[in-house]
């Protein structure tokens, strides 16, 4: 079975889970993986240590931090970041809601799911009988693009299917784009000067990387 673990909905979270947050941390995380092997995930917003500190709340970059949460301003910046991680600095990922649904999840396996690597992380757990799809959404407030995200990876299996995946999957077949384009998530980040990373968050299956969460280390490792 697929379902839609959602904390709107009395739903239960099996033991593979994969994590969607496409605007914007699982796309940010997967760009990072395309350079970097580990990306540490926290809750704050304070510099603890030296290392590259990446992050925002409400879409605005986290004062004192390196970047805010933004996968083409990552990709712009990907020289000096992997340079730095080489000689031996962590990179640190803090956002909204992305950092704290990971930290939060109880589950076996946590993978890291977005547009950019749908097919790939559909892939990773196609063997397993039981998956949820993991939606951050907005703090408290559904968001669709998490959830155009959930079926869009749903997509890409054939499973038996929850009753929240099929509306997912029939929401796809229309113009998810601009659904997207329309959300609260992007309407805020266009606000904030980050409409590039709404169109990049939608080039589906544009990379194949896929992370997986380790909750006892706080980190996500790329493994694929
Ligand atoms: O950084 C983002 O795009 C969002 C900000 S907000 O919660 O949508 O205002 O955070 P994320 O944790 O990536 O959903
Ligand atoms: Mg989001």
């Amino acid at each position: 079975m697929i379902n839609i673990y959602n904390k709107f909905a009395d739903s239960k979270c099996y033991e593979v889970a994969i994590v969607v947050d496409v605007l914007r941390a699982s796309t940010t995380i997967t760009t990072l993986l395309s350079f970097i092997d580990e990306v540490y995930i926290t809750t704050s917003t304070e510099r603890r240590e030296k290392g590259v500190y990446i992050g925002e709340r409400k879409g605005k970059k986290i004062k004192g931090f390196d970047f805010g949460n933004s996968p083409t301003e990552i990709l712009a910046n990907k020289e000096t970041i992997k340079e730095r991680y080489m000689a031996g600095e962590d990179v640190i990922l803090s956002t909204t809601n992305g950092t704290r649904v990971l930290k939060n999840l109880n589950a076996d396996e946590i993978y890291i799911g977005a547009i950019i690597n749908a097919k790939f992380v559909a892939d990773i757990v196609k063997e397993h009988e039981n998956v949820s799809l993991v939606p951050c959404h907005r703090e408290n407030t559904f968001a669709i693009d998490d959830f155009i995200g959930c079926g869009i990876i749903a997509n890409y299996l054939t499973h038996e299917f929850d009753e929240f995946v099929k509306v997912a999957l029939e929401l796809i077949k229309g113009d998810w784009r601009s659904l997207i384009l329309n959300s609260s998530s992007a309407q805020n980040l266009k606000n904030l000067g980050y409409e590039g990373d709404v169109t990049f968050a939608m080039l589906e299956n544009s990379f194949k990387v896929v992370g997986s969460y380790k909750k006892e280390e706080s980190k996500v490792v790329r493994v694929k």
